[in-house]
């Protein structure tokens, strides 16, 4: 037999972002995967070949390792062949911001109470999530029951690199067979590991996002300092990074962060912190400031503009980030309906994103072209760093619109050209 096939098959629950990344990287690695999800329309495509995410790279990983993915809506299959059942279904923000582990739940509840199985959770979840899940199977009469927290660390929009060269696995664990697979698994990676406990494990993944989010909020009161004192937060930003205590990664400012993982992890390592007896000040903070830079666009407009009411102000980028189709928390969300509040009319253009932020975002007008969402416009908006932002003619684009006026919400484009088109241009923190 050769060592390929001898790679122990896996079973992963939920086939979303962190599912089907999880899947297609172990299924480069040679093992055989096991996908379940409950939502049959979406095991439909992904038998039929279609990847319902963008994910650089993704479609073409799972196209050339098809044979070894198995796609199914049932959980059967998935526990006959493997014994490691990774699960990533979403853990969404309640209304209190709590984390909801409706789904997680749903799955514990659909489990054997098999000696032969093991969970291996890498749906970010609650520090004591798998202590509760060990205590549920206990009550099913099933102790020994195996149970891993392998939190995952993947970006979206680099996914799949970052499952091919993770900066660490953490994987946490009483020290038995399962935990000792799941490190066999990665080790091909050759990734640093950390082996711990369970809720060690479950922390690392909460404080990781919680820090990144707080260097975040940092840098953007800084890039606001910086606009009312006339130094550039850019340049402050790399005099700052080339300290290796600090490091260069997540110090850009911008309108804050979005996406489905810090706003939500930050607020539920607050909570978790606030039921545990503890009041974790920073975090509220961070959360205050993350708020408040989306809405400092508005001022800037008003500054240029007056009143917004009957404005026309065109977004340019809508997803959370580049590279990605995922709307989940995005700032332009905020932005519009707060220009929308104001009476402003909103244009916008994302090259990915439209299809869902059509149903998120009533009342806007979408274009196919950041040229023609730009048509007759007062203002634009750049709210997402699509590279082809920067290859824009603005001198073009400054033709067609009504005003010329760029607020640039992530330092994305370059002023002097800009300004040398006739822009009036303000980006985050970048003086005058
Ligand atoms: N998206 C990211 O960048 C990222 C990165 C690291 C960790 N995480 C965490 O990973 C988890 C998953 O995130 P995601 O973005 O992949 O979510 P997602 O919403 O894209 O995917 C979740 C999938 O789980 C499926 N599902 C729900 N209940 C199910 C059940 N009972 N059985 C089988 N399938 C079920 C859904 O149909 C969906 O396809 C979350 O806890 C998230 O916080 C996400
Ligand atoms: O310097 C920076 C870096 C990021 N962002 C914003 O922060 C948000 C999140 O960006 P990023 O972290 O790149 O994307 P995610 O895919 O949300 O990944 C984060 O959330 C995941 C889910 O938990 C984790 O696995 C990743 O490690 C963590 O980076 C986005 O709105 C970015 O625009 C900034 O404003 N400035």
């Amino acid at each position: 037999m050769s060592q390929e096939q001898q790679r122990e098959p896996i079973a992963v629950i939920g086939t979303g972002y962190v599912g089907l990344v999880t899947a297609a990287g172990f299924a480069e690695l040679g093992n055989e995967v096991w996908c379940v999800d409950i939502d049959a329309s979406k095991i439909e495509r992904l038998k039929r070949g279609e990847i319902p995410i963008y994910e650089p790279g993704l479609a073409e990983s799972i196209a050339a390792n098809a044979e070894r993915l198995h796609f199914s809506t049932e959980l059967g299959p998935a526990l006959e062949h493997a014994r490691l059942l990774f699960v990533a279904v979403g853990t969404p923000p309640t209304y209190s911001g709590d984390a909801d582990l409706s789904a997680v739940h749903a799955v514990v509840d659909a489990m054997p109470v098999s000696d032969r199985h093991a969970l291996v959770m890498k749906s970010t979840v609650p520090v004591g999530t798998g202590a509760s899940i060990r205590r549920a199977f206990a009550a099913r009469g099933k102790e020994g029951f195996r149970y891993v927290s392998c939190p995952e660390f993947l970006k979206e929009g680099s996914a799949l690199a970052d499952f091919r060269k993770p900066d660490r696995v953490v994987v946490g664990d009483d020290g038995d067979w399962a935990g000792d697979a799941v490190v066999d698994l990665y080790a091909p990676l050759g990734a640093p590991l950390v082996r711990t406990d369970v809720r060690s494990a479950e922390m690392v993944k909460l404080a990781s996002n919680a820090f990144l989010a707080t260097k975040i909020s940092f840098i953007n009161e800084i890039a606001n300092v910086c606009e009312e004192t006339g130094a550039d937060v850019e340049e402050v930003a790399r005099g700052m990074g080339l300290d290796e205590r600090i490091g260069a990664k997540f110090l850009r400012p911008g309108i804050g962060y979005g996406g489905s993982c810090f706003p939500k992890d930050v607020s539920a390592l607050k909570l978790l912190a606030g039921n545990s007896g503890y009041h974790f000040q920073l975090l509220n903070a961070v959360i205050e400031v993350n708020e408040l830079q989306k809405r400092r666009v508005i001022r800037k407009l008003q500054k240029h503009l007056g009143t917004l009411v009957g404005k026309r102000i065109t977004l340019l980028g809508l997803a959370f980030k580049a590279n990605t189709d995922d709307m989940r928390e995005a700032s332009s969300l905020v932005l519009a309906s707060r220009l929308q509040g104001e009476g402003a009319i909103v244009s916008a253009y994302d090259p990915l994103a439209e299809q869902e932020a059509r149903t998120l975002m009533p009342g806007v007008e979408f274009a196919d072209s950041a040229i023609g969402a730009l048509d007759g416009a007062d203002a634009a908006v750049l709210v997402t760093e699509w590279p082809e932002f920067q290859q824009l003619d603005w001198t073009a684009a400054g033709e067609r619109m009504a005003g010329k006026l760029v607020i640039d919400g992530r330092n994305h484009l370059d002023p002097a050209a800009l300004r040398d088109a006739g822009f009036d241009y303000e980006g985050v923190g970048r003086g005058s």
